[in-house]
């Protein structure tokens, strides 16, 4: 019969025994540096690829790595495949190892694959020979079939061997790495003695350290458990001083990241990990995250992921694999708003936002153009968004500021179209839909006269007298008025001849900036018909006529709500 999840899950799963640790110090701990990384893409990714890397994919991602700026890169398990040696051979051969850079190779402890493993070396400048061996109870019992006694003597045994081995390639600078595999499910004096005892094997020196790589090789506590147990470990563990103490999360439970950055609080120095959080099952710490966690904390991370895009492009071909897009930092949609209310206050915070300043930017923990991205993506209107981000993109992609109230009137425009279509707008369809809506253009003025004269001492302002022809459905339409100003002679010719009031509420205009032709954009908030407030919009070469035609917009607007637009705007003539 098919099995169904358990009622009482405790009789087949048991908890995480807690970490005798009560003085535990890690909790008060920050980062404040970046540790030693160590990607693992070519070795621990590469293995728990669908299809592995082949020799041109293997040396692209080396290659990014180099550039991204890491020193320590696990190349692979030479003994394991001829695709592997051969890769190292390559490396070494082809001088394809900058000087700064130290390659990792991994061998379990088994005689014949050391031998294979230093034969792949040979004339390599640097090297970090990475040994190991499961220590796990499970493991003991069913694999390797040995006691505590035999596994540490196995480990030993395999750690002469390599000391010794290396001791014959003298013109190689030599470094050790031993990992008791399965770690984080192993009893933690165990894991003491076999690591006590294989760096007792190595006598490394504080100028001449070894790595002691702890991997929780499955995740099966709460990264706050793995933080205890690497402070148990450095606390510990003989030799300290000459150990570089390194982790190497992966990330059953999704807690990966947490894991590792709570391990350095702990006293862990060096991380491996992978790009994006390849490897096996759910894959290995990512190290992006971890180091954009601390660039956005102000530390540094000594990695450079200034085209995170690039570099997600190429980890996706070697890797065949493609990123979640919503991936912390990377993901495509990891920088964009939909909601309204975020993207309210996303428009707030850029517009208060001066250069220099300390990022402080809501649902924006880092800036996105310090990865290579754009701000296009910042804002993306659906059925969920509101009239912050509408404004946002009309600003950034069309240079317009509309009005507060505006704003709110065209966002209820956007949203009745969302109601029915229910696909996101881009800039270019808001742009559309503005248009149509407020044809801001369309309301052709021409021979534009204004006549103004000055009132003696007794009158106030000036007397303007306005004639325009207003081209519109093919027919050329008079408008003539007067009043104290252009506009409001404009104003009273409209309501002359249209026989509808007229009446301006508010008034806001501005340069556009951008094209060729330097032109204006005015918004009016008019009442026309003495009940009904809107907004009417026009854009001009003059700001004059801009104004004018915001007049006109907003009465098409308004007399076309209550019969046919355009057989009403035929009727607006004198
Ligand atoms: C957690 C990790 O990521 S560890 C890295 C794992 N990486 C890989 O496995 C990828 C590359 N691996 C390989 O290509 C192969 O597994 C090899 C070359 C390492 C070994 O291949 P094979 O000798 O054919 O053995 P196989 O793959 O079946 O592995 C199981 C054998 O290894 C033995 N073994 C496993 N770990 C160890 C160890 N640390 N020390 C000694 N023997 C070990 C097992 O006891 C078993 O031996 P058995 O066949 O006598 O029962
Ligand atoms: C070889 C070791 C370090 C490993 O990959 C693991 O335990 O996950
Ligand atoms: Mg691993």
């Amino acid at each position: 019969m098919h099995t169904m999840m358990l009622k009482h899950p405790q009789q087949k799963y048991r908890a995480f025994a807690p970490i005798a640790l009560p003085d535990r110090r890690w909790p008060d701990a920050q980062l404040t540096r970046a540790p030693q990384w160590c990607s693992v893409d070519l070795r621990d990714g590469n293995q728990a690829l669908i299809e592995p890397m082949d020799p041109a994919r293997k040396l692209r991602m080396f290659q990014t790595l180099v550039q991204i700026g890491f020193k320590q890169i696990e190349v692979g398990f030479p003994s394991a495949s001829q695709a592997d040696f051969d890769f190292v051979r390559l490396l070494i051969t082809q001088n394809l190892v900058p000087d700064d850079v130290t390659i990792q190779v991994l061998t379990q402890a088994r005689d014949h694959l050391i031998s294979r493993t230093f034969e792949s070396l040979v004339g390599a400048k640097k090297v970090v020979v990475h040994l190991y061996n499961a220590v796990a109870p499970v493991m003991r019992r069913v694999v390797l079939g040995l006691d505590e006694d035999g596994v540490v003597d196995l480990a030993v045994t395999h750690a002469a061997m390599i000391r010794d081995m290396a001791a014959r390639q003298p013109g190689t600078e030599w470094t050790f790495e031993y990992s008791p595999e399965m770690f984080s499910n192993t009893d933690l004096h165990f894991s003491k003695r076999i690591v006590d005892a294989v760096t007792a094997t190595w006598a490394p020196t504080p100028t001449r350290p070894c790595i002691v790589n702890l991997p929780s090789t499955v995740e099966c506590s709460t990264p706050n458990q793995f933080a205890d147990m690497i402070e148990w470990m450095h606390r510990q563990l003989e030799r300290r001083d000459a150990i570089v103490l390194s982790v190497h999360p992966h990330n059953d439970r999704g807690t990966g990241t947490a894991a590792a950055e709570l391990a350095l609080m702990a006293g862990a120095d060096r991380l491996e990990g992978c790009l994006f959080g390849n490897g096996e099952r759910t894959g290995n710490l990512d190290l992006v995250n971890v180091a954009l966690n601390l660039y956005t904390q102000g530390v540094s991370p000594g990695l450079d992921f200034s085209d995170i895009d690039a570099i997600r492009r190429t980890v996706e071909h070697c890797n065949q694999l493609p990123v979640h897009p919503r991936h912390p930092y990377v993901g495509d949609l990891v920088y964009t708003s939909f909601s309204g209310s975020h993207q309210d206050a996303i428009k707030k915070a850029f517009a208060a936002r001066k250069d220099g300043e300390i990022w402080d930017m809501p649902y924006l923990p880092v800036d996105p153009k310090d990865l290579g991205r754009s701000y296009e993506a910042v804002i993306r209107v659906n059925s969920q968004s509101g009239k912050g981000g509408i404004a946002y993109l009309l600003e950034s992609d069309y240079g317009l500021e509309l009005p507060r109230r505006l704003q709110i009137e065209f966002s209820q425009v956007v949203q009745a179209v969302m109601d029915i279509d229910g696909k996101e707008l881009g800039s270019d369809d808001l742009w559309a839909l503005f248009a149509k809506e407020y044809r801001p253009e369309q309301a052709q003025l021409a021979r534009v006269e204004i006549q103004e004269q000055e009132l003696g001492a007794g009158g106030q302002g000036a007397d303007v007298s306005v004639r325009a022809q207003w081209q519109q459905g093919g027919q050329v339409r008079e408008v003539h008025g007067r009043g104290n100003g252009p506009l409001a002679a404009f104003v009273a010719g409209v309501q002359a001849a249209t026989g509808v009031s007229v009446e301006v509420l508010d008034y806001h205009e501005h340069a556009l900036s951008g094209g060729a032709e330097a032109r204006a954009v005015a918004y009016l908030e008019l009442r026309v018909g003495g009940e009904r407030t809107l907004f009417g919009v026009g854009m001009d070469a003059n700001l004059v006529n801009a104004s004018m035609k915001a007049v006109l917009s907003g009465v098409q607007r308004a007399l076309g709500e209550s019969r046919d637009t355009a057989t009403k705007v035929e009727e607006i003539s004198v």
